[in-house]
């Protein structure tokens, strides 16, 4: 197995004449739950889309497991990634169905799809949900069927982008806590886009800072807070709420 489930450097991304993202190096190690913080327009989601290969970069390399992207390479690099967004972007039928989505694209077999699909129902409590209309879902359950989704084809790195910033509080705490069992247990790679610092220690290790596009500070919440690299970065980790764990 690679040290490095994702390696990009010199990753550049212009819209229009702007240069928004300017990433000279950025690793996540195997097996790492990573924090991404900053600002609004800070780069986050465009960074994001890039590393899970849904954003083409305009200069740059990205390396997954050691396997450097080309475009005869990308689809199967793509696909051995995962990614869940602010919004559940559910398929408009069954929570069964769309569970099982991944996996028909993937093109699985019907029974490894089943077996699969219930076993991530269950992982993620929303077994009881599995024939309900997708449209009919709390925003709660919607991001459970989300997670579940993902989890099913079995990703090699997964991508979180503010997936719990639409929950209430107690939903929100419940459905950290529970992924970051899952992500302590199946050790997958991940990439977690936040606005609460408070959050960080119950589910990342090392966090990454943006701002402006460029990669402000990296290390542990601790070693950010005891020595931000500036004020906007003393700011951001600098939640009233969080308190050390
Ligand atoms: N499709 C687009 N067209 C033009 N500019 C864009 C587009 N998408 C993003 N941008 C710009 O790129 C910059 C980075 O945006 P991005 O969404 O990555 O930031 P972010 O850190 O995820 O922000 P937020 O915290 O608000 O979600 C911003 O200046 C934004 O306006």
């Amino acid at each position: 197995m690679n040290a490095f489930a994702v390696v990009a450097s010199d990753l550049k991304i212009y819209r229009g004449k702007n240069l928004v993202l300017d990433i000279a190096e950025f690793r996540l190690k195997a097996g790492e739950v990573m924090a991404l913080i900053g600002v609004n327009g800070s780069g986050k989601s465009t960074l994001v889309q890039a590393l899970a290969l849904l954003l083409k970069p305009d200069t740059g390399r990205i390396f997954i497991q050691g396997e450097e992207v080309t475009p005869k390479k990308e689809l199967s690099l793509r696909r051995k990634m995962a990614v869940v967004f602010q919004e559940p972007l559910l398929l408009d039928t069954s929570v069964y169905n769309n569970v099982a989505s991944g996996l028909l694209l993937r093109g699985c077999k019907s029974a490894d799809i089943d077996q699969r699909v219930k076993e991530w129902l269950t992982r993620l409590g929303i077994e009881s949900l599995a024939f309900r209309q997708a449209r009919f879902l709390s925003g709660g359950e919607s991001q459970r069927v989300s997670l579940a989704r993902a989890f099913a084809v079995n990703p090699e790195v997964l991508f979180l982008d503010e997936p719990f910033s639409a929950l209430d509080y107690p939903t929100k705490r419940t459905l950290i806590t529970e992924l970051s069992e899952i992500l302590k247990a199946t050790g997958i790679a991940t990439v977690v886009v936040t606005h609460d610092p408070s959050e960080i220690p119950l589910i990342a290790g090392r966090v990454t800072v943006l701002h402006g596009g460029r990669i402000a500070q990296s290390g542990t919440l601790e070693e950010i807070r005891v020595k931000p690299a500036s004020k906007t970065v003393a700011a951001l980790v600098d939640a009233a709420n969080y308190k050390p764990a």
